[in-house]
């Protein structure tokens, strides 16, 4: 009873993780049946730095913005969720980008944990899947959005002004509540990690023991049975993470940020969005029911996905930021 209930708060969701091991062990056509079947899914969604040219004959007076996720785009994905650093060049490539276009860091992280690794303040941020944004003042622009329940304008440490947003503001007493819960009894399975997420939480079983992934999962769906329907289960790379029931994702942070920077019904926007998980697969979705700007996924494999484009990793990421870049400054 309590698996099924937990399959329905998961959906039917797969761990893309999971199913990368699958793919790269299991070649049934020999050695290359993998590299063949990502070069037919790369005819369906073009490398956008090979695409760069064709994509850039659209621009034509139209204002581009740039939405980046950043685990495993703006930092490759690594054991340690703490020591997911970006690179120097990686962050002189995003500061370029911001230099002459609106560019939004859109992560599941905490809004401080991302500026924590990102450190630039010419970008806006949206932490945990978007629940807690930080965008432009409201008052220099034009403001459609009516969410002003969630919303204040505030200042940061250096006098600039910014609105902070986040929707899910009534649900921090139980996440604080769950939080400690999931650390008190997930203490003892060797290797499990919860990360506070601020509006979210996760808990990562990358180095949780295969025999003991089951006892973590049952934990876990405890937990989150305990408070549900509040709160749902959603699963990313290694991670399963616990999140209020709002309906509110990466694809509303990319539209609320597109609204209060004065696009909301403008034509004459050009939003890219860069990410390589499940969860901005609703941005990507967003772009594509607006029919607007160029969703790209982030992958080394053939995915499921609504993106357009696709760039294999950072590297590839902060290549086509950098040309990005260079063809504001009219440069090849
Ligand atoms: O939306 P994102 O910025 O992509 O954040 C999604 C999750 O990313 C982090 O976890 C993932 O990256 C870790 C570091 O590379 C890796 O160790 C982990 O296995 C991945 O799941 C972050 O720690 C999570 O809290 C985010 O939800």
């Amino acid at each position: 009873m309590v698996k099924e209930n937990f399959r329905k708060l998961c959906g039917t969701q797969v761990d893309q993780s999971v199913s990368v091991e699958l793919e790269l062990t299991d070649k049934p056509n020999g050695p290359n049946s993998s590299d063949a079947k990502y070069i037919s899914w790369l005819e369906e969604h073009p490398s956008a730095l090979t695409s760069f040219n064709s994509m850039m004959t659209t621009m034509q007076g139209k204002q581009i913005v740039v939405f980046l996720d950043y685990d495993g785009t703006l930092s490759p994905i690594v054991s340690d969720p703490d020591r997911a650093f970006m690179s120097d060049p990686m962050r002189s490539a995003v500061r370029e980008v911001a230099k002459h276009f609106p560019t939004a860091i859109i992560s599941g992280r905490s809004r401080d944990k991302v500026y924590g690794f990102v450190k630039l303040d010419e970008v806006y941020y949206a932490g945990s899947h978007g629940m807690d944004i930080m965008g432009p003042p409201l008052h220099v622009i034009k403001k459609s959005y009516d969410h002003s329940k969630y919303q204040t304008n505030t200042l940061d440490e250096k006098g600039n002004e910014f609105t902070i947003f986040q929707p899910a503001k009534e649900y921090l007493p139980s996440i604080k509540k769950m939080l400690k819960e999931l650390k008190n009894r997930t203490c003892d399975v060797p290797g499990a990690l919860v990360e506070d997420n601020r509006f979210c939480i996760s808990v990562h079983y990358r180095h949780v023991l295969d025999e003991d992934y089951g006892m973590l999962e049952e934990i876990i769906k405890d937990v989150v049975l305990e408070y549900h329907p509040c709160f749902h289960l959603t699963r990313g790379k290694k991670v399963l993470e616990i999140r209020p029931s709002i309906e509110w994702n990466k694809g509303d942070a990319l539209l609320y940020l597109l609204d209060t920077l004065g696009f909301s019904d403008s034509n004459n926007v050009l939003p890219f969005y860069l990410g390589d998980d499940k969860t901005d697969e609703d941005a990507f979705k967003v772009l594509g029911s607006r029919g607007q700007g160029y969703p790209i996924i982030v992958s080394t494999t053939p995915r499921d996905t609504a993106a357009s484009h696709s760039l294999r990793d950072p590297s590839d990421v902060m290549s086509f930021l950098l040309r990005l870049a260079r063809w504001a400054e009219g440069l090849p």
